[in-house]
C-alpha cells in the first residue's frame, strides 16, 4: 500500500493521509471521500504509513499540476496566507493524455505589424530585460508592440499570456487580436459559456493556442512553452483578488517570469510607484496619432453645470461622440433628512444607502439590502429628505430632461451585468448610435475608440480625498486613462470638476514628475519602500472580533522588526452583519511580517498581503 498526502481542492485545511494500491506522481489529481463527501484533492507527496486508518483514494484523474505550479502554488500559500488547496484552486492542471497536435496550422499571421522606430526600440528594450515596463502615454500604441511580441513568439513557438485588468476590455481586444492572429488567441474570463470555456480549454490542452488572453485568472491555465507574460494596465486594482487567496494577478506574473525563465511586460500610461521603482522602463511619448488634448478645469462639486451642459451641446451638435466619468453608481449615494441629519445607512453594514430610481429603492451596495424609498425620515417624520452624491443614473436622467434626441447610455455594473450586454454597449458606442457615454471606472479602462472629442470627468476629489495612501495616485491615474480615451485621432476636450486643478494640471501631462515627487511622499512609510499587511477579524458577535484582533495584535507585539501602525475597528465597521477590526502591519521585509504573522495564528485572522482597500 502506498500513502499519499493530499490536499484538498478549495478547502481551507491542511493535507489529509489517503492510501491507494497505485504509485501515483506527485501533482496528480486525484478524488477522495472527505466528511462523507466525494471531493477533490492534489497529490502533494508520498509518506509513510501513519498511525491511524485511512481511506482510499476513489479515483486517479489524469490532469496533473506540473513542478512550477506547485512551486507557484506554495508561493502563494506562503505569501498570501491561504491552504494549498486554496492556492491550487485558482489554478488548473495539465491533462497527461492529450497530445498536441496542432504544433503547425494555424500560423496565419496576417498582415504583418509594422512598429514605428520608436516602438521598435522600445521592443528591443524589453526583450532586453527580463521584467521591464512599458510607460507608454494613453494611445501611443503599447498594445501594438505587445502583439508584435507575440508573434516573435510564435516564430519561436513559444506561447504568450497577455492579462488584462478586466472582462469589460476583452471584447474589443478580443476583435483586436483575432484580427491579426485568428484562432492562435484563446480568450479566458469568467463570463464564457460552458461550451466556450470547453472549446478554449481544449485549444489550451492541445496546444493550438499560441496567445491566451483575459483577466487574472487568465494566468494560472496549463500553458505549454510558455515565453512572454504581458500584464497590460498593470496598475489596475482589479489584478488584486479580493477573497481568498488575496494575490495580486501583477506580482504573480512577475514571480512566474522568475520560476518559468520566461520575459515579463508590465504595460501602463500610469504606472504604479512599485512598478517605476522596481523594474527598468523604456518611456513611449504621445499618441501613435498626432492628436491635441485640451483640458479645462471647473471649480465646482460634481453636477451638470451649464459649463458642461454646453460641451455636450457642442459635440452633439458636431456629431461627435463625448464620454462622462464618476466613480458613483445608482442615481445618488446618499439619502438625509435635511431637518434632523439622519442618514440613511443599511441595516447591516455601516455605509449609506444608494438610491436607485429605477427599482424606486435605497440599495446597500455592499450586502444588497434594499428598502423602498422612503417618503418621510424614518427619525423625525419630515418629509425634507435630499439626496446627495450624483451618480451615473442620475447623470443619464438628467442629459435626456436637457437635450432632445440623445443617445445617452449607462455603462457601469448595474446595467453592464452580462458578456453580451458588454458586447453590444461597446459596439453601439464604435457603431456610433451612442453620443455620451456615463460610467464609472469600467470606462476608464484602454478602450480605443476615434470618435470621442469630449471627455467629461466628475467626482475626482472624493476620490483625492479618501485616506489611503494611494488616493493622489489612483485620482490622477483615473483622469489620465479617462482622458486617453478621447483624443484618440482627432483633438479632444477634456473637462474636469475639481477644487484641486492645481495638482491635476502640474501632472496631467507629466506623469513621471508625479511619480518622482510620490517618491518623497512615501519614503519611510509606504510601499514601495515598505512593505503593509493588514489583517482583518470579522465576525457576527463584535466582541469576539474584537477579542482576536486584540490577542494577536498583543502577541505581534514581540516582533521588533515588524511595527503595527494601527488597531482596532475598521473604517467600515460591520459589513453583512458582521463587525469588522484590523490590524496594520509595516516592516521593511515581507518575510518578516509573514515570520510574525505565522507565529501569531489566530484562526479568525484574515490575511491581506500588499492590502490596497483599507475601508
Ligand atoms: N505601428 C502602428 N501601426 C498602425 N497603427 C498603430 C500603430 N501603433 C498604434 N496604432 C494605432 O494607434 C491607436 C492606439 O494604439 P494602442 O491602442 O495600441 O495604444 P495603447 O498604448 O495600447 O493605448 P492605451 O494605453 O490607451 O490602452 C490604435 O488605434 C492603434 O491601432
Ligand atoms: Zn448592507
Amino acid at each position: 500500500m502506498n500513502y499519499y498526502n493530499i490536499t484538498l481542492l478549495n478547502s481551507p485545511l491542511d493535507a489529509f493521509t489517503y492510501q491507494s494500491q497505485n504509485t501515483i506522481d506527485i501533482g496528480t489529481k486525484v478524488k477522495v471521500k472527505f466528511r462523507n463527501r466525494e471531493v477533490y484533492g492534489v497529490v502533494l507527496a508520498s509518506c509513510k504509513e501513519p498511525d491511524f486508518k485511512t481511506s482510499d483514494i476513489l479515483e486517479i484523474s489524469d490532469s496533473i499540476y506540473s513542478q512550477k505550479q506547485i512551486s507557484l502554488a506554495r508561493f502563494i500559500s506562503t505569501y498570501y496566507f491561504c491552504s494549498l488547496g486554496e492556492a491550487f484552486g485558482v489554478m488548473l492542471p495539465y491533462e497527461s493524455g492529450v497530445h498536441s497536435h496542432a504544433e503547425h496550422g494555424n500560423e496565419r499571421v496576417l498582415p504583418q505589424i509594422t512598429l514605428s522606430t520608436k516602438q521598435n526600440e522600445a521592443l528591443e528594450f524589453l526583450k532586453k530585460h527580463k521584467t521591464a515596463l512599458l510607460f507608454g502615454d494613453t494611445g501611443s500604441g503599447k498594445t501594438e508592440i505587445y502583439m508584435k511580441y507575440f508573434e516573435e513568439m510564435m516564430e519561436q513557438k513559444k506561447r504568450s499570456i497577455f492579462l488584462m485588468p478586466e472582462i469589460s476590455l476583452t471584447p474589443q481586444m478580443n476583435q483586436r487580436l483575432h484580427k491579426h492572429f485568428g484562432d492562435a488567441v484563446v480568450m479566458w474570463h469568467s463570463k464564457l459559456t460552458p461550451k466556450q470555456k470547453k472549446e478554449s480549454l481544449r485549444k489550451i490542452h492541445d496546444g493550438s493556442a499560441k496567445i491566451i488572453a483575459g483577466p487574472r485568472s487568465a494566468l494560472f491555465l496549463p500553458v505549454k512553452d510558455l515565453g512572454l507574460i504581458v500584464v497590460d494596465e498593470e496598475h489596475d486594482e482589479s489584478y488584486k483578488s479580493s477573497s481568498r487567496p488575496r494575490y495580486n494577478a501583477r506580482d504573480i506574473a512577475i514571480y512566474m517570469g522568475k520560476i518559468y525563465d520566461v520575459g515579463v511586460v508590465l504595460g501602463s500610461a500610469t504606472p504604479s510607484l512599485t512598478t517605476y521603482v522596481k523594474f527598468p522602463h523604456f518611456r513611449l511619448r504621445g499618441g501613435h496619432f498626432s492628436s491635441k488634448k485640451e483640458f479645462l478645469y471647473e471649480r465646482s462639486s460634481e453636477k451638470l453645470s451649464p459649463i458642461i451642459l454646453n460641451s455636450l451641446q457642442k459635440t452633439l451638435e458636431a456629431k461627435e461622440q463625448a464620454i462622462l466619468f464618476l466613480p458613483t453608481r445608482a442615481n445618488f449615494k446618499y439619502l438625509i433628512c435635511s431637518d434632523c441629519g439622519h442618514t440613511y445607512k443599511c441595516e447591516f453594514c455601516s455605509v449609506g444607502m444608494s438610491i436607485h430610481h429605477k427599482t424606486r429603492s435605497i440599495n446597500c451596495h455592499y450586502c444588497n439590502f434594499a428598502l423602498s424609498i422612503p417618503q418621510e425620515c424614518s427619525e423625525c417624520k419630515s418629509p425634507n429628505l435630499i439626496s446627495s452624491r450624483l451618480g451615473t443614473a442620475e447623470v443619464v436622467k438628467e442629459i435626456q430632461s436637457e437635450f432632445d434626441e440623445v443617445n445617452v447610455e449607462q455603462f457601469d455594473r448595474d446595467v453592464i451585468t452580462t458578456a453580451n450586454k458588454l458586447k453590444e454597449a461597446l459596439k453601439r458606442f464604435n457603431d456610433k448610435e451612442i453620443d455620451i457615454l456615463v460610467g464609472t471606472q469600467m470606462i476608464s479602462k484602454g478602450h480605443d475608440y476615434h470618435g470621442v472629442s469630449l471627455a467629461v470627468v466628475l467626482g475626482l476629489d472624493n476620490m483625492l480625498n479618501m485616506s489611503d495612501y494611494r488616493a493622489r495616485e489612483k485620482a490622477l491615474s483615473t483622469l489620465v486613462q479617462v482622458a486617453g480615451r478621447s483624443g484618440r485621432k482627432e483633438s479632444a476636450k477634456v473637462l474636469v470638476q475639481t477644487f484641486n486643478e492645481d495638482f491635476f494640471n502640474a501632472y496631467i501631462e507629466r506623469y513621471e514628475d508625479f511619480l518622482e515627487d510620490e517618491k518623497e511622499y512615501r519614503k519611510e512609510l509606504y510601499p514601495p519602500y515598505k512593505k503593509l499587511c493588514r489583517i482583518l477579524f470579522s465576525h457576527k458577535n463584535g466582541i469576539k472580533a474584537s477579542e482576536a484582533m486584540q490577542q494577536m495584535q498583543e502577541s505581534l507585539r514581540r516582533f521588533s522588526n515588524v511595527e503595527i501602525v494601527g488597531f482596532g475597528k475598521c473604517g467600515i465597521e460591520r459589513v453583512a452583519d458582521k463587525y469588522r477590526f484590523e490590524i496594520l502591519l509595516r516592516s521593511d521585509k515581507s518575510t518578516d511580517i509573514i515570520k510574525a504573522i505565522s507565529a501569531c495564528k489566530n484562526t479568525m485572522a484574515e490575511v491581506d498581503m500588499d492590502p490596497i482597500e483599507f475601508g
